[in-house]
């Protein structure tokens, strides 16, 4: 490369100056850099529970009921907007929409209710709305919150498609009947669903069609951004009446008059367009809150005198009622470090992320040792969830854990995105998450619904970086300090040893995972045959 410089008449050879490239400007597509903008205050609620003109009186009766108040703002923004776009269907294709808002905002309810106050007036039992969820244990939750809103009170069925207890051929039943003149009709309005379950029946269920969906409605939507190279969306797209580019003419109103409205939500929903271009969306329109960094203006925009927002749309938020904190100390500090603040600072329903099962089952072993040595304080009751767990006792524990007979629920990461369990307090990190949208999950299991919370994150020396990095890539600039002193933890050495000692005896310590043990059991079936 010729690094020659020119100066007056002299030419400089070598020199080693260089031009600095242009930082080349991101420009969004309109609708994502012109959001509507959803608040993040669930403190100061603006609109009452029967303030929803357009919403059906029996589900403002069934939201009271539950108690609450007011609605979050992501479902004043969200419901009428749904309701609403229905007076549209017979006319032309309603818009699709993304909807990104704070963990613990409500943003369940702000699709449920439209759907079901939309279906009610869709008199013919047909499959007209699907939910896709990425784990069964969000679809059973998203399900049971369908099912409260619509008994005895709507003539509608909704049902969870899993693969626990039915095989495809009984669940067939449950969702298709026979009619000599017309054929396979649905027996239901609404299916609550994994991408995995849902591939099964499009594949080898007869009759089972999507055909006259209204709603395709993808929460957590984010996380199928990698399954979608999975093609499980193709062959969801596939299945509906319309199937083109999302290009509304003349001539694919004609043909398609009426098109399945397509919603995504999420607390981290990508904002590329790249990725977001496989779901071929329809003049989608994005509802997103926005983080106001401290001491950073918005600029303005000379010509609407508006606020430029794209630059600050895709930094994720966080609950206003999050307080976050990290503790630095070494890898072999962090169980008693975890056990001390417990003890000091008062630590409630405490919910726990570990990286592997292992260490899920460890830790949980070695608290509830220390636990039972720790003469000097109450009991700590302490469980663990992970997939070793059954479904039966993951559903006991949490319900244990919610009414206050747990205190610390060790975990992995398949409780960090979308569970909604009741008051949890604390939040804890026990290893620095590698992505920001892991970090945004896992500390929005607290701080729910307007309540107070705390996330702590243990962060070792080595991995302080990696922290910073993470916390930058989610816009946070707000996370303290929590100082924990190696001398504070000398009076438990005593008990960790004898903790330590017991443990090794245990012979649950280091616990074979379940799946190995039935891949051995079936092997010597095999072999006994
Ligand atoms: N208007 C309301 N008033 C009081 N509580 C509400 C209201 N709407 C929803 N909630 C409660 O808020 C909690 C969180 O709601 P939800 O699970 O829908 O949050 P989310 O935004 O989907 O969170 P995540 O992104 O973590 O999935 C639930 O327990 C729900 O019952």
């Amino acid at each position: 490369m010729d690094e020659s410089k020119t100066i007056s008449d002299f030419t400089l050879v070598n020199s080693q100056e260089t031009k600095k490239n242009k930082k080349v400007k991101r420009v969004l597509p309109e609708w994502l850099a012109k959001p509507t903008i959803i608040s993040v205050d669930l403190k100061h609620l603006e609109v009452p529970i029967d303030g929803i003109p357009e919403l059906d009186a029996a589900l403002v009766q069934k939201l009271k009921n539950k108690g609450f108040t007011h609605f979050f703002p992501v479902q004043n923004q969200m419901i009428p907007w749904l309701i609403n776009i229905q007076k549209h269907w017979d006319e032309t294709w309603l818009r699709d929409a993304c909807i990104s808002a704070p963990t613990g905002s409500g943003k369940t309810l702000s699709y449920v209710l439209p759907i079901i106050q939309t279906l009610k007036s869709m008199p013919r039992r047909r499959l007209r709305a699907l939910i896709v969820l990425p784990t069964k244990v969000l679809a059973m939750q998203v399900f049971k919150v369908f099912s409260y809103f619509i008994k005895n009170a709507f003539d509608l069925k909704v049902y969870l498609m899993e693969s626990a207890n039915l095989t495809l051929e009984k669940e067939k039943n449950m969702l298709l009947r026979y009619d000599t003149m017309r054929g396979w009709m649905s027996i239901v309005d609404i299916v609550v669903t994994t991408p995995g379950r849902l591939v099964d029946h499009l594949y080898y269920t007869e009759g089972f069609s999507l055909k006259n969906l209204r709603f395709l409605v993808l929460d957590e939507a984010d996380s199928f951004t990698n399954i979608l190279q999975n093609d499980w969306l193709q062959q969801v797209n596939e299945n509906l009446a319309y199937n083109g580019p999302a290009i509304c003419t003349l001539k694919t109103l004609k043909h398609w008059p009426q098109r399945t409205q397509r919603l995504l939500f999420s607390a981290t929903l990508t904002q590329d367009p790249e990725k977001l271009k496989f779901l071929k969306l329809f003049e989608p329109k994005l509802f997103t809150s926005i983080i106001k960094r401290k001491n950073i203006e918005l600029p303005i925009d000379s010509n609407t005198n508006e606020p430029v927002r794209g630059d600050f749309v895709g930094k994720y938020t966080t609950p206003k009622e999050l307080k976050e904190y990290m503790v630095l100390c070494p890898e072999e500090n962090k169980p008693l470090t975890f056990y001390h603040l417990i003890r000091t600072k008062g630590l409630k329903r405490v919910i726990c992320f570990v990286k592997s099962k292992l260490e899920v089952h460890r830790l949980t072993r070695l608290l509830s040792r220390l636990s039972e040595l720790d003469t000097n304080n109450s009991p700590l009751r302490v469980n663990e969830i992970s997939s070793d767990v059954s479904q039966k006792v993951h559903t006991s524990y949490i319900k244990q854990f919610s009414d206050g007979k747990i205190d610390v629920l060790i975990c992995t990461d398949s409780l960090a995105r979308g569970i909604d369990i009741e008051r949890i307090s604390c939040v804890i990190l026990y290893n620095v998450p590698k992505y920001p949208k892991n970090y945004i999950h896992r500390v929005g299991r607290t701080a729910r619904a307007g309540h107070k919370g705390k996330a702590i994150t243990f962060v070792t020396p080595e991995h302080k970086n990696l922290f910073t990095k993470v916390l930058n890539s989610a816009g946070k600039t707000d996370v303290k300090n929590m100082k924990v002193d190696i001398s504070d933890l000398e009076q438990y050495e005593k008990i960790y040893i004898d903790a330590l000692k017991a443990l090794k005896t245990e012979s649950t310590f280091i616990k074979k995972p379940r799946n190995v043990i039935r891949k051995r059991i079936k092997k010597n079936k095999q072999l006994q045959q």
